[in-house]
């Protein structure tokens, strides 16, 4: 959590003593304790005390003291005005929340200091500006409630205004987490999490807000979905029912408005997600298949980066929703297959070169909802609605395609919103609305008026000029502007004996003196008079515009949704084309069947740096075949296939094409991946601790439906440990969960293990060796073949790797004895045998009893220790 920055002791309380823009200050900090509060002075947002201290910090900005107030000097930092949204960035960046307290009285009539109020908070979850965004990613807000076992979630994205709400048990947590990728979550003051639920929160990396206990309460939860929806009941939404999840929503709304300072209007359409709707991908899976991210938490190179085509930033944001919410009902898929068949055939370049000028109207519609919208945004606005028109005629006609045709439908031009855009906002409005110049001429006869005072000042001016300098016969007098000074007229020292007795000097320079006039005077007045009331009229104007845009803001959204979904199905298609992808087949029943698959990503990989073409893969399941036992030697790309087959899976899924030259694929409810070994420190888990706590997971929580990457499961602990959990956890996954299972092992032993199982079948990835003069050489084929490898070829990959020889002398000699006295202990262990029966009775035959029974606590380090105990937790949670 955000440390808390403190005032003088007693601050909210007793603020007697302290001068009275301090008092005021120190009032509106007591309703911010946990916020940096900006306070607006001038040309300045000002922080004090441990604020100050904190900016200075953070920023990098100076420190100083202002004055005294209750007896001690105030540190004090500053920010220009004008560069509010640097700062702001940076420290959103870091995590930090910003209060901005706005001078909202008029300085002119205040009596003692000018009104304060703070407008605005902005903290890493609720933030819209477009600067503070990244362009490509959803910013959401996540609330957590817990109540009993259960776990309500309620997220928002302020800049989308997408809500939704869901329920789930404490091992979902973690999966509606890394799916949703909270910028921000909220949790109870007084939450008790378990620790599943905490290790949850902290893999995400954000350190969650807490929020008071009243704040979770499920009746105005209720209360206050209703009226973001515009309904009497939940209901309509399936949602009546979810009291834990409203229980977050309330907290979520109520923060959401606390922030914004008003409420949140865009939001008015409820997601209620539902596990048992999507394609389960646990957190091990987002990460392990590199969907979102590659293992070293870097964008790219992973799937969505190689996807993303798309030309706005809202189809970028689609696409990654699409990708990770991959739906267990196939038609929304097959209705994108169809889109996307057709955008091949009709031709996508025309739609994504359209694109391209479109602005982000998702999040200036939203912002336009919050009254946050800057006049650049407007201007934006506008020229997509002009352009909608063409864009439009770059769809196929009617009838090509369902989503299409309704795709087509949605672009209808919102025609009353672009006239008043076109008729109010200037061609190229101000950055900023306080610099005025936002307006456009001729929308309002009053702010002509204002303005046309100051474009006469240029005529005037001159005419004045040339008035004085023939009455003056000073040949170089110039009438001139600046800030500080305001309107003077100026002439060189040498002259200034000439000038009129009515000059007043204003000014003296080191070679010039300047002066002002009665009538210079009087036009300055009248000049700046106009100028202050133009700006006044266009803040005016400009609020009038926001409130005649509400009604609007449902169309804009659902219009920036149909263009998100243009942009994501145009980029699919052109990526299929690209890539030579091929259209997936959905069928009932339950298969998995690729022909010629490729792991697109490292194809690409491949490719970019010349390492050679990618071997196309079959992979065959079906009812009879569930498993493949994968063997073959390291970097035979034994991962590489397993990846290629999962990742088909979700891309068929979410509605692409697939890197294959066909695909058939029955039902599938989950993708589960057991992949390499790296330790989670964070958690203190050990790497074996992982492995096994995920391969746990996975023999729960699969079923015939899902497909499981197993890859070197075992290999964590001592030969003979690995070997037997392999064992046991692939015929787990044979007889009992039944699920599609890619099973690759280093442990040749469980080659045997398709002979006793008779939906497994053996297959390994190819090398060949030759024997050079450097030593026995291996050529990797990349090819699936059935039937299992003959040897593991370890040392050879030892030697690409550059070991040194005698390492590779002395490894090699090893090899052989082992393999000598391997061969005379063969055949005697049933490694695959149906579990023992329980039998309580005997406690000896117990499993956990046994191993304890066989444990010297004396005799062990205590890494052994650990590792037995590990052991012990594996035979008592698994089979029982
Ligand atoms: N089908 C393929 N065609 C071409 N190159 C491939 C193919 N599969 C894998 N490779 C290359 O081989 C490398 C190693 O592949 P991969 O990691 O899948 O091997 P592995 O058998 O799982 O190795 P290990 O057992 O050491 O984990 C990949 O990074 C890739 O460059």
């Amino acid at each position: 959590m955000a440390a808390v920055p403190s005032a003088p002791a007693g601050a909210a309380t007793e603020f007697a003593g302290h001068t009275p823009v301090m008092q005021q200050y120190l009032r509106l900090k007591a309703e911010h304790p946990d916020t940096l509060l900006l306070f607006r002075m001038g040309d300045f947002y000002e922080v004090f005390f441990d604020d100050a201290r904190r900016a200075n910090r953070l920023l990098d900005i100076t420190l100083t003291a202002r004055g005294n107030s209750g007896g001690e000097p105030i540190p004090m930092a500053g920010v220009p005005v004008q560069a509010l949204e640097n700062y702001l960035g940076k420290l959103i960046r870091l995590g930090e929340s910003v209060a901005i307290a706005e001078q909202v009285g008029d300085v002119a009539t205040a009596k003692g200091p000018v009104e304060r109020k703070v407008v605005r908070v902005v903290t890493p979850g609720t933030v819209t500006d477009s600067e503070l965004l990244d362009e490509r990613r959803e910013t959401l807000l996540v609330a957590l409630h817990r109540q009993r076992s259960t776990l309500g979630l309620a997220w928002l994205g302020l800049a989308s205004g997408r809500l939704g709400i869901t329920e789930c048990g404490e091992r979902e947590l973690a999966g509606w987490l890394s799916r949703l990728n909270p910028a921000e979550l909220l949790v109870s003051a007084e939450s008790d999490l378990s620790p599943l639920a905490q290790s949850a929160i902290a893999a995400q990396g954000v350190a969650p807000t807490r929020r008071p206990a009243w704040s979770f309460d499920a009746a105005l939860g209720l209360r206050k979905l209703c009226a973001q929806l515009g309904v009497q009941n939940l209901q309509g939404f399936n949602a009546q029912e979810l009291a834990v999840a409203q229980g977050a929503a309330a907290a979520l709304l109520s923060y959401a408005e606390h922030t914004q300072g008003g409420g949140t209007p865009h939001a008015d359409r409820l997601e209620v997600a539902r596990a048992s709707e999507l394609i389960d991908l646990p957190p091990s899976t987002l990460r392990n298949l590199e969907l979102t991210q590659t293992l070293r938490g870097e964008s790219s190179p992973t799937l969505l980066s190689l996807l993303d085509s798309c030309q706005t930033g809202m189809g970028s944001r689609a696409l990654r929703h699409w990708l990770t919410h991959p739906l267990r009902d196939r038609a929304a898929a097959r209705a994108r297959h169809d889109a996307i068949e057709v955008l091949q055939d009709s031709g996508f370049d025309a739609i994504r070169n359209a694109l391209r000028g479109v602005s982000d109207i998702e999040r200036s519609s939203s912002r336009v909802a919050l009254r946050q919208v800057r006049p650049r945004e407007l201007a934006g606005l506008r020229s997509t609605l002009q352009a909608l028109p063409a864009l439009r005629s770059t769809l196929p006609g009617p009838g090509s395609a369902t989503l299409l045709d309704s795709l087509h439908d949605a672009l209808t031009p919102p025609i009353e919103i672009e006239a008043l855009l076109t008729r109010a906002v200037a061609d190229e409005p101000a950055v900023m609305l306080r610099d005025g110049g936002v307006i456009a001429t001729g929308f309002d006869a009053e702010l002509d008026e204002l303005r046309a005072i100051q474009n006469n000042c240029d005529a005037f001016l001159l005419d004045l000029e040339a008035r004085e300098r023939a009455r003056s016969g000073i040949a170089n007098l110039r009438v001139q502007y600046n800030k500080v000074h305001g309107f003077y007229i100026e002439v060189t020292a040498g002259q200034a004996a000439k000038v009129p007795a009515d000059y007043q000097r204003r000014q003296t320079l080191k070679n010039a003196e300047r002066f002002i006039t009665p009538e210079l005077k009087a036009f300055e007045d009248k000049a700046l008079s106009a100028q202050d009331r133009a700006l006044a009229r266009e803040k005016w104007l400009f609020e009038q515009l926001l409130d005649a845009l509400q009604p609007h803001v449902p169309t804009l959204s659902a219009l920036a949704r149909a263009l998100a979904q243009i942009d994501v199905l145009a980029a699919l298609a052109e990526r299929a084309a690209t890539l030579a992808w091929c259209r997936p087949e959905f069928v009932s029943q339950p298969c998995i069947e690729i022909e010629r698959g490729r792991h697109p990503v490292v194809e690409a990989r491949l490719a970019e740096t010349g390492a050679g073409p990618f071997m196309a893969n079959d992979c065959s399941l079906d009812a009879k075949t569930r498993m493949l036992v994968i063997t073959g030697p390291n970097m035979g790309g034994k991962s590489t296939f397993m990846r290629q087959v999962a990742l088909a899976v979700l891309l068929a899924s979410m509605g692409s094409f697939v890197p294959a030259a066909s695909c058939r694929l029955g039902p599938i409810d989950a993708i589960h991946t057991r992949i390499g070994a790296a330790d989670d420190l964070a958690n203190a888990q050990s790497t074996f601790m992982l492995e096994m706590t995920e391969a746990a997971a996975i023999l729960h929580g699969a079923g015939e439906h899902s497909l499981v990457l197993m890859d070197e499961i075992g290999r964590g602990t001592s030969t003979f440990d690995g070997l037997a959990l392999a064992g046991s956890i692939a015929t787990h996954l044979h007889d009992r969960s039944r699920a599609f299972t890619l099973f690759a092992t280093h442990y040749f032993e469980l080659t045997a293990f398709p002979e006793k199982h008779e939906r497994a079948i053996n297959v390994h990835v190819s090398a060949v060796e030759s024997h050079g003069s450097g030593g026995d050489d291996i050529v990797f084929l990349h090819e699936i073949q059935p039937g299992p490898a003959s040897r593991s070829y370890g040392v050879q990959v030892a030697r690409l790797a550059g070991m040194p020889a005698a390492v590779l002398r002395q490894a090699r000699a090893t090899l052989e004895a082992l393999e000598t006295q391997q061969r005379e202990r063969e055949a005697q262990i049933d490694l695959f045998a149906a579990p023992p029966e329980p039998a309580p009775s005997l406690p000896s035959e117990n499993p956990v009893t046994a191993a304890l029974a066989a444990i010297d606590p004396d005799a062990l380090s205590p890494r052994e220790a650990l590792e037995a105990l590990y052991r012990l937790k594996v035979l008592g949670s698994i089979d029982t």
